[in-house]
């Protein structure tokens, strides 16, 4: 028996109008969190933290200290917010940071969830319904990711301009369910959805800082293992340029609530193309990557400092 049975509204199950069984997992998941219930758990955490985010950052693997740059701090655990999800994976600390970052206010994830936790797509997109309801305009994703493309070198950051996401494409899509238009609409354009504007400030921010860039696509893979050498030549003809296990179907519910998005991952390894290749190792990216996140930082910084001086760049 799901876990979920009995706790999906009649009204949703009538919308279907079909034995229970019938339905998939996704859309039962999916169905479990409706529009009132993410206002609740969006007001609860407002009347906590008494604070307007504008704009939502998820830190990936090691990236978590962004959160302690957020100046006068309010920290709520995952733990003391009811049916928020947990973090089960080493390098993902699990708390929402509120408060001021390059003088935004803004809500900092540290640490997200990931579909191989076990999970389900719209449970690891919970929290991007949540700050649209906490009235933020525009995430900030961020991630661990191995390189495919070999421009790409161990501590490099490389902004997202495109995704290609293996369970997106076999129908694991978090919008997958009874549609709710006060969320969005029932079908997402996303030929846009890394906003070209945005993108185009991360750059200045680049030069400014001397931080060079790449620009590519980032693949989404299930995990938890990571890919085969087939795998990733595959996935390199295929034209993805890093891969990971996050960040693609987050963007798209960001894309779907009005949010925009821009997104980079630091690239941790590289992922193997060769028989005699190393092997990924998850403590070892975890490490890279905090080793390797002040760049990260400080162009989030300056990206920051930059939207603030124009505000209709997220409006
Ligand atoms: O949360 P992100 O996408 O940064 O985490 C990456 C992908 C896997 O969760 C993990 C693999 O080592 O790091
Ligand atoms: N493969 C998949 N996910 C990852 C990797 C990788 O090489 N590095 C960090 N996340």
């Amino acid at each position: 028996m799901n876990s979920l049975e009995g706790k999906v509204s009649d009204a949703f199950l009538k919308e279907f109008n079909l034995p229970k069984e019938f339905i998939s997992h996704e859309a039962i998941a999916n169905a479990y969190y409706t529009y009132e219930k993410c206002e609740s758990m969006a007001k609860l955490i407002k009347d906590r933290v008494n604070f307007d985010p504008k704009i939502a950052i998820i830190c990936g693997s090691g990236l978590g200290d962004i959160g302690n740059l957020v100046e006068n701090a309010v920290s709520i655990p995952y733990t003391e917010i009811p049916e928020f999800p947990r973090s089960t994976v080493l390098g993902h600390l699990g708390n929402l940071i509120f408060g001021n970052l390059s003088g935004l206010p803004v809500v900092c994830m540290q640490g997200r969830f990931h579909p191989f936790e076990g999970y389900s797509m719209s449970l690891c997109t919970l929290p991007i319904k949540i700050f649209k309801l906490l009235g933020c305009k525009m995430v900030i994703l961020t991630n661990a990711a191995g390189g495919l493309n070999r421009v790409l070198n161990v501590g490099d950051v490389m902004l997202i301009k495109d995704h290609m996401s293996f369970p997106l494409l076999s129908l694991k899509n978090p919008l997958i369910g009874v549609n709710d238009e006060r969320f969005g609409p029932r079908f997402v354009p996303i030929n846009k959805l890394y906003t070209k504007s945005l993108r185009e400030l991360f750059k200045v921010c680049s030069h400014e800082l001397n931080i060079p860039i790449h620009e590519g696509v980032y693949g989404t893979i299930g995990g938890p293992s990571y890919e085969t050498i087939a795998d990733s030549r595959f996935c390199l003809t295929a034209g993805m340029d890093c891969v990971g296990m996050s960040t693609s179907h987050e963007a798209i519910v960001a894309a779907y609530c009005g949010l925009k998005v821009l997104a980079c991952s630091i690239i941790t390894d590289k992922a193997p193309t060769d028989y005699e290749d190393e092997e990924p190792d998850h403590k070892e990216i975890v490490k890279v990557a905090a080793a390797k996140a002040k760049d990260i930082e400080k162009l989030i910084c300056c990206f920051l400092s930059k939207i603030k001086e124009d505000l209709s760049l997220i409006e």
